[in-house]
């Protein structure tokens, strides 16, 4: 079977560097991983995901998508399927609604359907939001609430592989807790998730793995 993902050889400096970041790294994660990735600031946690989706090209190995090099995908369709939620979340000046239904007006999802109202409640409550209404400004929620929101706006697009940027680094203990219950229960219905943390959580899911990224390379364990 070829794997969701699978990276080899991967070596990273950024420009003006003289440190490499990565030095053939490999990682293999098939369809249903949860793979939490750790280590300590600086080891390049972030960069690693923004060189799957593109943000970032290496200098040597590949990153294969299905069995494809990502270097052939055009990024805007390569994150169409991989979805990238950065640390600090982005919203648009408008509604709730408005920031969910966002890619869905990008011609790269054009064959996607829209959620309609019901989904879009029921999404809500489901990322521990309900109460808000859909027609108040995104602007004006709290961190943890936007973090939800975004995290909400990518699984709306159903990706192949979820991609989380340590997303409960400016939040308080409860909503972290959230957005871990969050994690874990997409990983038991069997989502493909790669999230960066540095908090150390009690997650349960048989699919769980964790990485640690170290002295320039990642090692997998259960
Ligand atoms: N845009 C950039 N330009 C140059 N160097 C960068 C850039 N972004 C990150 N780096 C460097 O790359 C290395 C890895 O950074 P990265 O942000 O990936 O680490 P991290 O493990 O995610 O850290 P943290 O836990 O603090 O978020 C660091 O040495 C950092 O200084």
């Amino acid at each position: 079977m070829i794997p969701l993902l699978e990276i080899n050889d991967l070596s990273f400096t950024w420009p003006e560097s003289s440190l490499s970041v990565f030095d053939q790294l490999h990682l293999k994660v098939e369809e249903g991983d949860f793979i939490l990735v750790k280590g300590v600031s600086g080891s390049g946690k972030s960069t690693l995901l923004r060189l799957i989706v593109r943000l970032n090209e290496p200098q040597r190995g590949s990153i294969l998508y299905r069995g494809i090099s990502v270097t052939t995908i055009a990024p805007a369709l390569l994150r169409r399927s991989l979805c990238y939620v950065a640390q600090i979340p982005r919203m648009a000046d408008a509604t709730i609604r408005e920031n969910l239904l966002l890619p869905f007006t990008f011609a790269v999802n054009a064959e996607k359907s829209p959620p309609d109202t019901n989904k879009l409640q029921g999404m809500l409550e489901a990322f521990y939001l309900s109460g808000l209404s859909l027609d108040q400004s995104a602007l004006k929620l709290s961190t943890g609430q936007q973090q939800r929101l975004a995290f909400m706006r990518a699984m709306l697009l159903e990706p192949d592989l979820l991609l989380l940027d340590e997303p409960t680094s400016a939040l308080d203990a409860e909503s972290a807790e959230m957005i871990f219950s969050l994690m874990q229960r997409l990983s038991l219905e069997g989502k493909t998730i790669i999230a960066v943390t540095h908090s150390d959580v009690a997650i349960e899911s048989p699919r769980l793995l964790t990485g640690l990224l170290e002295n320039k390379n990642l090692v997998l364990k259960k």
